[in-house]
Formats: structure tokens, C-alpha cells, sequence
């Protein structure tokens, strides 16, 4: 193996510490301090565990946590409500709803009926289009987090050749969109794309998102390549990403490791939005770039 390993997990340790710093003195402005709702319908195990571990580490950077966890068979009628109650609640900066929802409840009618001011996974059609036009909203928490990665390792990221493979609306369009923000020459791959490995051969980034174990492999990609893995899965291995991680090690630069790379950045990601919306929400100024 030749690539460096990108710690993420010790970067959202960082990230999540600097949010902690910065509560007491919204506190001291607001009297109150920032308040994040995370909404889980239904007793999926690996959203229980997410929302857990949201809900601690909330509360370790001296946040209230809101949890409402509601039986899988609620009516879309009730999770609205819900949505509109904390909507109205003062003490509540962020809203996460834990996707995905059952089936019987259509997830963009719920998303769309939380406040984008308050919609701190950056999911509503709203803060998808302030990221498209360059206004100021939220950005979804897993692009957000893979790009401070990238400009950690690479610093400016003008010129690079970048390749996202993968177009959700949660991670692929928004990493794309951060990308070509951050000047890097952007490609997004998918299903769909005719002879995927040559567009990898000359990617100086590579962030996968693609939802298949192992999908990428070693030989197409770059030499020195920095490769950010999203993908979760779970494997009788245990979990893994969506990068072939030995093959990938031996050619690329760096590499994020799955676990221990992009998922703790999404956490601390939603954190740091929680932060952001609480300080916009109460009008109390944020020093800009601290955070
Ligand atoms: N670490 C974290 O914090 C997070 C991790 N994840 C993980 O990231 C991964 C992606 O998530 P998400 O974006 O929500 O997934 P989606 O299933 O919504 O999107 C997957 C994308 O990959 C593309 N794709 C699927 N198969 C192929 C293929 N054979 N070749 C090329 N492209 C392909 C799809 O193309 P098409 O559009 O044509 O169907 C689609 O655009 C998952 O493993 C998920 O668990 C997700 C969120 C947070
Ligand atoms: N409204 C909403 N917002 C989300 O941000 C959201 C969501 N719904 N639904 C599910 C996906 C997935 N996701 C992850 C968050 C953290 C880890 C994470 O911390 N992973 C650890 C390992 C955790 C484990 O061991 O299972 C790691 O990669 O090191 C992973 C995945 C957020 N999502
Ligand atoms: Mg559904």
C-alpha cells in the first residue's frame, strides 16, 4: 500500500470541538443554545444507530437534542404535523428527518415542508438552488464533509480534474455543485455512463457514491489520485465503502477508509449547520470563516 490514509474520523473530531468552542458565546448572545430535532420513523436498526450517535454527539457539543422516534406505520398527515410543530418551536434550530422514510409516505412532500432555514441536512429544493446560484444556505452534511477533506489534503482544488460518480440529490449533485464552486473541472458518472474507468484514468479526485461494495478498482484510476469513498455497506465482511480499498491503496495518493473516514464528517457537518442555522435563526452574527 502506498496511499496515505485521510483520517476523517479524527478531522470530525477537530471539527466537532470547534463547534463546542463556539456554543457558550451563542448562549451568552441568544440565552439559549442551538437545538437540533432529529425525526426516525420506524425501527430500521441502522438509522436507530445513526440517531443515536447524532443525538450524543449533539449533545457532547453542548446542544439540545429533540428525538422523536415514531412508530413505522405514521401517517404522512402526523410526520407533517410534526414538521410543522418544530417549524414553529423557537427552541429548535435544525430539523433532521432520517431518510429513508416507509414506504408509505412520500419523503419529497416531507422535505419540502421543513423550513429551509431550518433545514440543516441542506435536502429542500430551496437550499439545493441557493447552492446552484451561490447563495448562502445549507449544504447537505456528506458533500459538505468530503469537501473539507479535499481542501485539507490539497489545499486550493482550482484546475483539478474531478470525477463524481454517482448523481443523488443528497450526495452526488450537491459534491458536483461544491466542486465546481471550488473550481475544480467537474465530471459526474453514473449508471448510465458509457466506459466509466476512462473518465477515472484521469481524475486527480475521485469521490464514489455509487452504493456498490468494491465498486471502484485500483487500476482505473490515476497515480497519486485522491479518492474519497461515501459508500456504506454492510457486507458479511462487515462494512465497507464503495472503493476496492487494497487495489485503490496501492495506486492512489489518498485514500478515506470505510469506516473511519466520510461518515463521522457527516455528523459533525450536521452539527456545524446546526450551529450556523442557530446564530442566523436567533440573529446573532457569526465570524465569518470561523467555523
Ligand atoms: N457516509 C455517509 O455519511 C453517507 C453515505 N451514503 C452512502 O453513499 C452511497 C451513495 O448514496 P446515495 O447517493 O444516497 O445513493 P443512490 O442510490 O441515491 O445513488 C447512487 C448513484 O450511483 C449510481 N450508480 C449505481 N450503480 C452504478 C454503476 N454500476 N455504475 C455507475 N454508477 C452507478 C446511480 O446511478 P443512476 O442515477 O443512473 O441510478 C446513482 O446516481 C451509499 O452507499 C450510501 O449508503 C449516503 C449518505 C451519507
Ligand atoms: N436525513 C438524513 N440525513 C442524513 O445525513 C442521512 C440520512 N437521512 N439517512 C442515512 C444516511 C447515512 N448517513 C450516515 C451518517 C453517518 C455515518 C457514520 O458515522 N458512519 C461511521 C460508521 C457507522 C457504523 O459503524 O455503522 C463511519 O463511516 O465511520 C454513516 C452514514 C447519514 N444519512
Ligand atoms: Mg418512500
Amino acid at each position: 500500500m502506498t496511499a496515505d490514509i485521510i483520517d476523517g474520523k479524527a478531522f470530525a473530531a477537530g471539527l466537532r470541538a470547534r463547534v463546542a468552542e463556539l456554543v457558550p458565546a451563542f448562549q451568552a448572545a441568544a440565552g439559549r443554545v442551538p437545538g437540533l430535532a432529529v425525526v426516525l420513523v420506524g425501527e430500521d436498526p441502522a438509522s436507530a444507530v445513526y440517531v443515536r450517535s447524532k443525538g450524543k454527539q449533539t449533545r457532547e457539543c453542548g446542544m439540545e437534542s429533540f428525538e422523536h422516534k415514531l412508530p413505522a406505520e405514521t401517517t404522512q398527515e402526523a410526520l407533517i404535523a410534526l414538521v410543522d410543530q418544530l417549524n414553529a418551536d423557537p427552541a429548535v434550530d435544525g430539523i433532521l428527518v432520517q431518510l429513508p422514510l416507509p414506504k408509505h409516505i412520500d419523503e419529497q412532500a416531507v422535505l419540502l415542508r421543513i423550513n429551509p432555514d431550518k433545514d440543516v441536512d441542506g435536502f429542500h429544493p430551496v437550499n439545493a438552488g441557493r447552492l446552484a446560484t451561490g447563495l448562502h444556505g445549507f449544504v447537505p452534511c456528506t458533500p459538505l464533509g468530503c469537501l473539507m477533506l479535499l481542501e485539507d489534503r490539497l489545499g486550493d482544488l482550482t484546475g483539478l480534474d474531478a470525477v463524481v460518480i454517482g448523481r443523488s440529490n443528497i450526495v452526488g449533485k450537491p459534491m458536483a455543485a461544491l466542486l465546481t464552486r471550488a473550481s475544480a473541472t467537474v465530471t459526474i458518472v453514473h449508471s448510465r455512463t458509457r466506459n466509466l474507468p476512462h473518465y477515472l484514468k484521469h481524475a486527480d479526485i475521485v469521490v464514489a457514491a455509487v452504493g456498490r461494495a468494491h465498486f471502484v478498482k485500483g487500476e482505473w484510476l490515476k497515480p497519486g489520485a485522491t479518492v474519497i469513498d461515501v459508500g456504506i455497506n454492510r457486507t458479511d465482511a462487515g462494512l465497507v465503502g464503495d472503493v476496492d480499498f487494497d487495489s485503490a491503496a496501492s495506486v492512489a495518493g489518498a485514500i478515506t477508509p470505510v469506516p473511519g473516514g466520510v461518515g463521522p464528517m457527516t455528523i459533525a457537518c450536521l452539527l456545524r449547520n446546526t450551529l450556523v442555522a442557530a446564530h442566523r435563526n436567533a440573529g446573532v452574527a457569526l465570524e465569518k470563516g470561523v467555523i
